[in-house]
């Protein structure tokens, strides 16, 4: 099976899990990614069981918009039964990077807010150890340089993500993304508050204070469901 094939079948599985388990009427949280975009389509046949989405970026808004799917503001809602999003890699614990699409400002909101985080995976982002993937962090523009360094000081080799076009990558909330290389993250939940705790950081793509609930895992297998 390729990976587009593995991340389809995770989408399609995790269309039956929402649909097996948030009441009708109910709001879906829906994070960002190509493996999103197959849950996406997969559950938009069922659009008419849920009240709307609230979505974690322009792109998931703009696909999920054009399967007819009502988009939500997260501050219309109190309440979101599930949150389905992919992940750059997962450990054992249900603690994730994230942030490969640039999104991870919206997703971790959104992931804050949903009771139950199913994260959506093929089975080459299972890890061991974080870190492989560089750790995305967005910043503040004018910080970018100060917290570059601060990396260096923790062994860790940051770059500023740039788009396609050359220019400098520009999240969904106008802010820019270091990817920090070389790092061995034994520690999500500590490296994740220290981080967090640096002015001009605005997220930093390690997801473990808050990990994942479930984790649907593709593989050739067939559809493994872990739960944390
Ligand atoms: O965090 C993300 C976007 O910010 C994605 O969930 C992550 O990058 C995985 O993406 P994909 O499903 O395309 O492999």
């Amino acid at each position: 099976m390729t990976q587009d094939e593995l991340k389809q079948q995770v989408g399609r599985a995790a269309a039956n899990y929402v649909l097996s388990n948030v009441a009708h009427g109910a709001v879906l949280g829906v994070g960002t990614g190509s493996t999103v975009n197959f849950f996406i389509d997969e559950v938009a046949a069922f659009k008419d069981r849920f009240r709307g989405a609230v979505s974690s970026s322009n792109a998931s808004t703009a696909r999920l918009r054009a399967h007819g799917f009502e988009v939500l503001e997260l501050n219309d809602i109190e309440t979101l039964p599930v949150y389905v999003d992919g992940a750059d890699e997962i450990d054992a614990a249900g603690h994730m990077i994230k942030g490969g699409g640039g999104a991870l400002t919206r997703e971790k909101i959104v992931a804050m807010v949903a009771q139950t985080f199913v994260c959506i995976v093929d089975e080459s982002k299972r890890v061991d150890l974080l870190g492989a993937f560089p750790l995305p962090v967005e910043v503040i523009p004018m910080a970018s340089a100060a917290i570059a360094r601060r990396f260096v000081d923790l062994d860790g080799q940051p770059t500023l993500r740039v788009a396609k076009d050359g220019s400098t990558f520009v999240t969904d909330n106008g802010n820019w993304v270091l990817d920090v290389h070389g790092l061995r993250i034994p520690d999500p939940v500590g490296l994740e508050a220290e981080v967090n705790n640096w002015p001009g950081v605005v997220t930093v793509g390690l997801f473990a204070r808050r990990g994942a609930n479930i984790s649907l895992l593709g593989t050739k297998e067939g559809v493994h469901r872990i739960d944390y």
